[in-house]
């Protein structure tokens, strides 16, 4: 069977929390597809549930009702083939940088030469190859958010989820980390989804943005990023840039004012 167009499908996905103080409906309705290969981004007022949409996603929560789809199979738990990345990059402490970045295989089965080639390799990728028989605590952290980048793509995964994996960052780590994943992504690209609150960085990585409103969410904005790849920094000097830029901006204040 050929593999569907769709990587990732969400069809009115719906979270309801239940808590001791009552439900609290975090995602009232979100219903996308996203293209094979595209780099999507999330983005939204704080708390509009963003990041219990990639929980519904990634199988790590279940959905109160709708179904989501990762390469044609429905999400009914962990999704073990997606590669993820969090704001928090829980290395383990006790596991030099290398053997962090194996850890998803060694997870699964006996790691081979060729995955350690593989997780060497992604250590170049990302910088670190003089870094690899490091101990996490002897990073900065934007060396383990490399670390973290290397780790997700270790299976080589076709779908990679990210949760605003450089928002713990310094304003010029973070560039430079996204430049790093631009690079990764020109020369092997992925499906993926992307939350952050940065607009400047949804517009440098994607090729489309969808916008969450306001809780209980729905996805108010869906547009395509019409810059050619590969992109380099020079690419927010663009007028088109700050005019998407300012279109999103307006659109992210407006949900978030109690007047609209
Ligand atoms: N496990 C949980 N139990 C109860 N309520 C939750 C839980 N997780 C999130 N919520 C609530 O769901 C809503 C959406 O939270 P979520 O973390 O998904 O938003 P977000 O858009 O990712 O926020 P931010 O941008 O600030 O990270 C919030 O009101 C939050 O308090």
């Amino acid at each position: 069977m050929s593999a569907p167009f769709n990587a990732i499908t969400a069809d009115r996905l719906r979270k309801i929390y239940e808590t001791p103080s009552g439900a609290v409906e975090a995602v009232a309705e979100a219903s996308f597809d996203i293209a094979r290969g595209d780099f999507v981004s999330i983005l939204g007022p704080s708390g509009c549930g963003k990041s219990t949409l990639m929980l519904m996603l990634a199988g790590l929560e279940p959905a109160t009702s709708g179904v989501a789809t990762l390469d044609g199979m429905e999400v009914s738990g962990p999704q073990t083939e997606a590669g993820m990345m969090f704001q928090d990059p829980t290395l383990l402490p006790w596991r030099s940088v290398l053997d962090n970045v194996l850890f998803p295989v060694d997870m699964c089965r006996t790691i081979t030469s060729e995955d350690k080639t593989r997780a060497e390799t992604l250590l170049r990728m990302v910088d670190l190859w003089n870094f690899r028989e490091k101990r996490p605590r002897e990073l900065s952290g934007g060396m383990r958010q490399r670390v973290a980048l290397a780790r997700a793509l270790i299976n080589d995964p076709r779908i990679l989820l990210m949760d605003e994996p450089f928002s713990a960052l310094d304003a010029i780590t973070r560039d430079e980390m996204g430049l790093a994943l631009a690079r990764i992504w020109d020369k092997s690209p992925k499906t993926a989804i992307f939350i952050t609150h940065s607009i400047r960085e949804a517009i440098f990585l994607s090729d489309r943005i969808l916008v969450m409103g306001r809780r209980p969410s729905r996805i108010i904005e869906d547009l395509r990023v019409p810059f050619a790849r590969p992109r380099d920094p020079s690419v927010e000097a663009r007028p088109e840039f700050n005019e998407l830029y300012l279109h999103l901006k307006d659109k992210i204040h407006r949900t978030n004012s109690p007047l609209h």
